[in-house]
């Protein structure tokens, strides 16, 4: 199954938490289970993601959550199209909005894994929220509304 991100075009692929032409970046890569309609995005972080030695710094999570919630929102408006989901490209999103809640210290070492689903949806914008659990524990809840960026803007 391939992910959102690949389905970018070119000119929107480059961010350095999800473009798969960024080699520098993060490369989150977020899949769309369309009968659950949840989305799920692994990462295992670097031991150089450190807040304070064990545990993984925020603005990463943040990151993490952000990018999530933008594929995740493409997923949602790819489904108002008539063309098949393995066929790209799929709308880009961009955050207007991005609450974190950090609940609790979330430790460096295993991966971890973004759930999100689709709180709301039109044909513009998307409100996702996400779930970020390591070794199965919830540790970070995200809240994002993120918005399709217009047709001929880019890309
Ligand atoms: C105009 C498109 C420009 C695209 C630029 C993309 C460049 C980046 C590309 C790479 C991306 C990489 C990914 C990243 O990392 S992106 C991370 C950084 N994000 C940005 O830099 C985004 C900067 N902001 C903007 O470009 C505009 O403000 C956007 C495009 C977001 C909205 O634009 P605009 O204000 O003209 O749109 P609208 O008035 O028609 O609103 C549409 C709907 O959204 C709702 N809403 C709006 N703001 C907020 C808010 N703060 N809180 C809650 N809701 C908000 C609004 O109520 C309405 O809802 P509804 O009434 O329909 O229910």
């Amino acid at each position: 199954m391939n992910y959102v991100q690949f389905y970018y075009p070119e000119g929107f692929a480059h961010c350095y938490g999800c473009g798969r032409l960024n080699p520098e970046g993060h490369q989150f890569k977020t899949y769309w289970d369309p009968e659950k309609r949840e989305s799920r995005t692994e990462f295992t972080p670097k031991p150089y993601h450190t807040a304070i030695p064990g545990f993984v710094y925020g603005g990463l999570l943040a990151s993490l959550v952000d990018c999530h919630s933008t594929a995740t929102g493409s997923a949602a408006l790819k489904e108002l199209e008539s063309t098949p989901w393995d066929q790209g490209p799929y709308p880009r999103c961009v955050t207007a909005s991005l609450e974190v809640q950090f609940l609790k210290p979330t430790p460096l070492g295993p991966t971890l894994v973004a759930v999100g689903r689709v709180l709301e949806r039109s044909e513009r914008k998307v409100v996702v929220g996400t779930e970020v659990y390591a070794d199965g524990v919830l540790t970070v809840k995200g809240k994002a509304v993120v918005v399709r960026i217009p047709e001929g803007w880019g890309g």
